[in-house]
């Protein structure tokens, strides 16, 4: 790169913004607790018009910068959503990193700085009239296709492969021999997962507390699957109830059991959604209790050959790596 680039990331709830230098060197990270929600909440786009401009300002000035120091500024996720700054249509499965940087916007917005901002889209599994004979096998995503071509830069073997994108929502990407994402199946694992932690009867047994990282218990998650896939979630997640009413005083353990309830829809969802794909292997990135957990279900169950955790090469952020990677597919770096 010639020149310093920014790229964006705006989801859901956070903003993040990284700044690269020349050699494509993190040298800067602006995060923001603004995302899209904030739009579907105040009927505009403001806060998060804001919150770019002031992480892409944020950058520059503590590095000495202008933005005539910078060659461009990438963005992706929910940013080009009908809630965010721009709207871009996704675009159709198949699809890989070329074909998405084909498919790139350039646009200015001189509200939230002079330089243009190319905009990844996202990417929708099928096209054609939806009806209620076919949705289920329409799903889209806006961000986690950038995060799935870094882990296929990384990590792709010449075979299928199946991406685990665990978050508020949990996506499960499907990968082609040739490098093509083929397809998505989302599910609201993690806002379920929040539902049912700070808005049940259940967040007395599990103290209103998410699984930390150093108290994930594959015993006890193992135990709440079980259930799930004997009684479905509604049943399993009350038998959370009874279990610390007459047996497990400890609210992290229960917290654990929950997690294993909320988990086992999702691995059924990705067995159903599969069939007649062939797996070879899977990648469940990212390394908090989420994805923990589904790497071990994932694993438990069997079907879904062999299961590796990955969290980028420790420097960038996926997004940024997946971003980068379609900006020179396309040439604009
Ligand atoms: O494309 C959209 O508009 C979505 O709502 C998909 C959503 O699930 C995102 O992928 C979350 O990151």
């Amino acid at each position: 790169m010639e020149k310093f680039l920014i790229a964006i990331d705006a989801g859901t709830t956070n903003t993040r913004a990284a700044l690269l230098d020349q050699e494509g060197k993190l040298i800067g990270l602006q995060k923001a607790a603004v995302g899209v929600r904030n739009t579907a909440i105040d009927g505009d786009n403001h806060k998060l018009r804001e919150a770019v401009k002031g992480c892409i300002k944020a950058l520059l000035t503590n590095r000495g910068l202008l933005m005539a120091d910078l060659g461009g500024i990438v963005a992706s996720g929910m940013i080009t959503s009908n809630v965010g700054l721009v709207e871009v249509p996704h675009i159709c499965a198949p699809a890989d990193a070329k074909t998405l940087a084909e498919n790139v916007r350039t646009i200015t917005l001189p509200e939230v700085c002079d330089c243009p901002i190319w905009f990844i889209p996202g990417i929708k599994s099928a096209q054609g009239p939806i009806g209620l004979d076919n949705f289920e096998d329409m799903d889209i995503m806006r961000g986690e296709e950038v995060e799935s071509v870094a882990v296929i830069a990384q990590l792709h073997r010449g075979e299928p492969m199946l991406l685990v994108l665990p978050g508020s929502h949990t996506k499960f990407v499907a990968v082609d021999r040739a490098r093509q994402i083929t397809g998505s199946l989302t599910t609201i694992a993690g806002e379920l997962l929040s539902a049912i932690t700070q808005d049940t009867i259940l967040a007395d047994a599990v103290g209103r507390q998410f699984v930390a990282p150093g108290d994930y218990d594959p015993e006890l998650m193992a135990a709440g699957y079980k259930e799930a896939e004997k009684y479905g979630l509604g049943r399993a997640a009350f038998l959370g109830r009874i279990l610390n009413q007459f047996a497990i005083k400890d609210k992290t353990k229960i917290a654990n059991y929950i997690l294993g309830t909320v988990i086992q829809g999702d691995v059924q969802a990705a067995e159903q959604w599969l069939k007649g794909r062939g797996t070879g292997h899977t990648v469940v990135c990212g390394t908090g209790t989420m994805s923990r957990a589904l790497a071990d279900a994932l694993a438990m169950d069997g079907g879904f050959g062999e299961v590796a955790m990955f969290d980028g090469d420790g420097e960038l952020p996926l997004s940024t790596m997946g971003a980068l990677e379609i900006l020179r597919q396309g040439n604009y770096i």
